[in-house]
């Protein structure tokens, strides 16, 4: 007999709140894994605020941990509210509150806009999933969170007026939105894969995470770097993670050398991939989701 997946059984038996706490605490874990990851190329990491004058990491993770109620609230709606179009709207409002959270606990400073939307979904999704006894699949949960994304919020401003939107606008990229609405390409086509295959061949945890962050910014129209750096920054950015990956990713010497010359372009160009940071969050999210599921069945 196939043995049941604990984080399955416990919704099964009515422990939703069990799942919603677990979920929660992985999508904090996630923020801080990504957070403290070195070294991250124009980002924030232990070695310093990268291209960012008002970040640190201890900023990060405090943003991170204020993050957890809203990541519970939305993990709850997730489990509890069946209907797709109530649920988006209910989470499109908590989203909302977790902003206002953020931006109090931080002084004022954007941290994670872009990671409580992909993570925000992406906890919603997993929650809804395992309420119904649908496994801890990753792709599964990529899928459900863009269909979730994809419905209208009525909440939501006509115009944010934020930088994200209209460098959308500009240069005809789909953004933060269009990657959710997709249902997280750059996260299940390139960030998972490529985290699996660095691992399979040896590479240490935070070179496989590494490895990861690179294979979205080879690929993703990040409207961070885009905002402050216009088309031709993303291209050299893109151009440089793909160089690293080609020579044998950042456990190689060669790769190694080649992210030394990536950070010393972006930080002459003064860009970052923001946006590539949150799909890693949300990738090592994810991640820690599947890996809890096998490892409390094992
Ligand atoms: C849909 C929303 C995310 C709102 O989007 P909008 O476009 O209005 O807002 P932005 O904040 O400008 O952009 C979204 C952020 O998403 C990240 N991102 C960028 N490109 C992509 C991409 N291609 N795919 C996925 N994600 C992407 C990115 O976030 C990171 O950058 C942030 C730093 O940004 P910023 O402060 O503007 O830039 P700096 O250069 O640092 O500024 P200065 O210091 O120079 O001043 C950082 O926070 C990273 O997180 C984009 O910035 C969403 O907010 C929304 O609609 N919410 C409503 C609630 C809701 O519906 N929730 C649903 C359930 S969760
Ligand atoms: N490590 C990081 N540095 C800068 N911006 C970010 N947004 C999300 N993570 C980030």
């Amino acid at each position: 007999m196939t043995a049941l997946n604990p984080l399955r059984q416990s919704a099964a038996s009515g422990l939703c709140d069990g799942l919603a706490k677990r979920l929660a605490d992985l999508a904090v874990e996630a923020l801080i894994d990504e957070a403290m990851l070195t070294p991250k190329p124009g980002l924030v990491d232990m070695r310093g605020s990268g291209a960012h004058t008002d970040l640190t990491w201890m900023l990060m993770c405090r943003s991170a941990c204020a993050l957890r109620p809203a990541f519970l609230q939305m993990a709850q709606a997730g489990s509890a509210i069946g209907d797709a179009t109530l649920l988006r709207r209910r989470i499109g409002a908590i989203g909302r509150e977790a902003e206002a959270a953020m931006m109090a606990a931080t002084g004022g400073v954007n941290t994670h806009r872009g990671a409580i939307w992909a993570l925000g979904l992406l906890v919603t999704a997993a929650a809804r999933h395992m309420q119904r006894g649908d496994s801890a699949d990753a792709e599964a949960i990529a899928l459900g969170a863009g269909l979730l994304a994809r419905l209208e919020d009525p909440g939501a401003p006509a115009r944010t007026g934020n930088k994200g939107e209209l460098a959308c606008r500009e240069h005809g990229v789909g953004g933060a939105r269009g990657q959710a609405r997709a249902g997280f390409p750059a996260v299940v086509e390139q960030a998972l894969p490529m985290l699996r295959l660095a691992r399979a061949r040896g590479d240490g945890e935070a070179q496989a995470r590494v490895n990861a962050l690179l294979a979205v910014m080879a690929g993703l129209d990040d409207t961070c770097l885009l905002a402050r750096g216009g088309r031709k920054a993303l291209a050299s950015t893109q151009a440089g993670a793909r160089r690293v990956l080609a020579l044998g990713g950042i456990a190689s010497p060669n790769g190694r050398a080649a992210l030394t010359r990536l950070e010393t372009r972006m930080r002459q160009l003064h860009v970052s991939p923001g946006g590539a940071a949150d799909l890693l969050a949300a990738a090592l999210l994810l991640d820690r989701i599947e890996r809890s599921a096998d490892k409390e069945q094992s």
